[in-house]
């Protein structure tokens, strides 16, 4: 909106009250108490339940900070009008009619092909439907989290945004280290999102196809093969615990939006050399469920296996293209029993998704031993 220059923001409206937008909104709201924040969802029952005290998802010290702020800066509402309405004290058009641009463009994008694209897309579909008065800004702002924030870059549009730029920037600068806080051109900024994302699945994979294979094989300890290597400072020692593969509703997904980006560049070879981390993957799971095949004697029809944790990682209630779905599968498949405990994961939503997906599928399982 038309304003002075780096007037501080007083305001944030949040669309999608999900693993990122409530967690994100939550911290806005604790370290900015100057700052309204508003969550606004298409669904009425998630809505409800962030404004109850069974939150619909689990992140540690998550409840903690909502309770803190719920109700003093922090809104969860349905009311997608409001918290959108063009009411800028500074530009043409104050206190008229709600504008709905912005709810447009949220909805249109969920068909954008790649996320590289996304604030291109939205740019042209905002600009397209500006009312006079109303001058909307897309802003790149991928963030690094582990645990703590490792980096926070806030960019704009070349020759666009840098006033939007200087006025997010003091919003992070509450509690990420002013050298974490970095600002560059869009297109840089999405494009390490996806490199760095790509870059830890990479390594995530590759060590976890690390241990059976050589440390069964050979008798090695596969920590403490983790441990002389990442000894060395060039490795480090973080992302080298071997898993099922890795999991969950970011790698794969930027993995192969930088597959899809090197297609349209024409890079084959690069978009099949990022292809295979997740054919990798892939593999890795399967290879972990025919081992429990073969443990049990080569069949596990009709025998009971309990499978302790169900989340793509710990501390989370996330299921998302965890690996236990592909192994639970694998064995279900085979004719196994399975019983399933997660204290984390919410298991009517969890389990509902888990048999569509089982029965949707348009991918048959691999039969045992084929290549997946
Ligand atoms: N999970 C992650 O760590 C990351 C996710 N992203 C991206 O952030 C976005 C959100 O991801 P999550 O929070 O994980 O998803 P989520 O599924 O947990 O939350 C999305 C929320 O948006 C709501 N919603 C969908 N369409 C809407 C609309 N038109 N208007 C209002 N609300 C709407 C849904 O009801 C849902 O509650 C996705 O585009 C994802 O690719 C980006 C970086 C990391
Ligand atoms: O795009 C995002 O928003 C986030 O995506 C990932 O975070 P996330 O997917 O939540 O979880 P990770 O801790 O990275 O774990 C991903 C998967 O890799 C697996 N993993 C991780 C580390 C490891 O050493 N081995 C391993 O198999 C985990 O079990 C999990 O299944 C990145 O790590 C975050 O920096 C980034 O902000």
């Amino acid at each position: 909106h038309a304003r002075p220059p780096h007037q501080p923001i007083r305001r944030i409206c949040c669309i999608g009250a999900g693993y990122v937008g409530v967690p994100s909104s939550a911290v806005i709201a604790s370290k900015c108490p100057d700052i309204d924040v508003t969550v606004v969802d298409i669904s009425a029952a998630k809505v409800a339940a962030w404004n109850s005290d069974r939150h619909p998802l689990y992140e540690p010290g998550l409840s903690e900070l909502i309770s803190q702020t719920r109700g003093v800066n922090l809104h969860f509402s349905c009311d997608m009008i409001g918290p959108l309405e063009a009411r800028s004290p500074y530009g043409l058009g104050q206190g008229k009619a709600a504008d709905l641009t912005t709810l447009e463009a949220a909805a249109r994008l969920r068909k954008a092909p790649c996320q590289f694209e996304l604030p291109r897309a939205s740019a042209t579909i905002l600009r397209a439907n500006e009312r006079p008065g109303v001058r909307h800004t897309v802003l790149s702002n991928p963030e690094f989290l582990a645990r703590a924030p490792l980096c926070r870059i806030c960019s704009g549009l070349i020759d666009e945004g840098q006033e939007a730029v200087q006025r997010l920037v003091p919003v992070y600068a509450r509690w990420v280290p002013k050298e974490r806080l970095v600002t560059m051109n869009l297109w840089s900024s999405e494009l390490s999102k996806l490199v760095a994302n790509a870059m830890l699945a990479q390594r995530a994979s590759a060590a976890s196809m690390r241990p059976p294979q050589s440390g069964e094989a050979t008798g090695a300890d596969v920590s403490e093969v983790a441990l002389a290597v990442g000894a060395d400072s060039r490795i480090g020692p973080r992302f080298l615990c071997a898993s099922l593969g890795f999991g969950g509703s970011c790698f794969q997904k930027d993995v192969l939006n930088l597959v899809y980006l090197c297609e349209c560049l024409n890079l084959p070879e690069v978009a099949r050399y990022w292809e295979s981390v997740v054919t990798l993957n892939q593999y890795q799971k399967y290879r972990f469920a025919d081992k429990i095949i073969v443990d049990l004697f080569n069949t596990v029809k009709g025998k009971r296996i309990a499978v302790l944790g169900f989340a793509f990682k710990k501390d989370t209630g996330d299921t998302r293209e965890s690996p236990a779905i592909d192994v639970c599968r694998r064995l279900i498949d085979e004719g196994a029993l399975l019983r399933v405990y997660d204290p984390k994961v919410c298991w009517r939503g969890s389990l509902l998704i888990y048999v569509l997906s089982f029965l949707l599928s348009s991918w048959p399982l691999p039969s045992r031993g084929s290549a997946p």
